[in-house]
């Protein structure tokens, strides 16, 4: 089992809480309430901000060229395309243009704040793993998509052959700089990871008021 695996394992009983979520469900099924979806997206809207600084600090620190670009191309399709969704959806929803972070929200920040500021790629990349392959996970049910565009894109632009390659992308990479790193940097690592999937978990349920 590689490194990352090994993390996921580890956390499985979160990991799996999360991917099968009711938000999860119910966004499939194309059922969930704009009310939720609304405060969902709106911490999602503020999360998306961080995590971009998150992958500018990624495209900084990456130590060889190939990673770097393929950073920076999916750095370019979140501020691209997925900011595009939000804009669209948000505006459908109503939603206020600021909201507050919740608990969950503030948790995200913080810990996106921190591996940015750390430079540390080895911390950054863990971060952004979970991020990345949770949502893989989560999107890739073998089930017919919801017709609604609102709830269709959303789960598009999580799944498909392109993200499942930059998901692959960071867990090799994450693997490969686990490889080389002392120990202290590898239990770094396990912390930063078990902490982003809670804070998934946590994120799915604070949709629900
Ligand atoms: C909370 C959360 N986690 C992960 C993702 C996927 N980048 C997201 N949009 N929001």
């Amino acid at each position: 089992m590689s490194f990352a695996e090994h993390l996921r394992a580890a956390t499985a009983s979160t990991w799996d809480a999360a991917v099968g979520h009711r938000f999860v469900a119910e966004l499939w099924a194309g059922t969930v309430d704009d009310a939720v979806l609304a405060r969902y997206l709106a911490q999602d809207a503020l999360f998306l901000d961080r995590f971009v600084a998150l992958l500018g600090q990624a495209v900084a620190s990456a130590d060889r060229t190939g990673p770097r670009l393929a950073i920076a191309r999916q750095l370019g399709t979140v501020a691209g395309e997925e900011d595009d969704y939000f804009g669209r959806a948000l505006a459908r929803l109503g939603t206020p243009p600021t909201v507050e972070p919740l608990a969950p929200t503030q948790g995200f920040l913080d810990l996106m704040d921190e591996a940015r500021r750390s430079g540390a790629y080895a911390d950054v990349l863990t971060v952004l793993l979970v991020a990345e392959w949770l949502y893989l996970d989560w999107a890739s049910r073998p089930q017919p998509s919801p017709r609604d565009w609102l709830h269709r894109e959303w789960i598009d632009l999580h799944r498909g052959s392109a993200f499942a390659a930059w998901v692959e992308l960071l867990r090799t990479e994450t693997d490969r700089v686990a490889a080389h790193a002392d120990a202290a940097t590898r239990d770094r690592m396990a912390e930063l990871f078990t902490r982003a999937v809670d804070l998934e978990l946590a994120f799915f349920d604070a949709a629900y008021p």
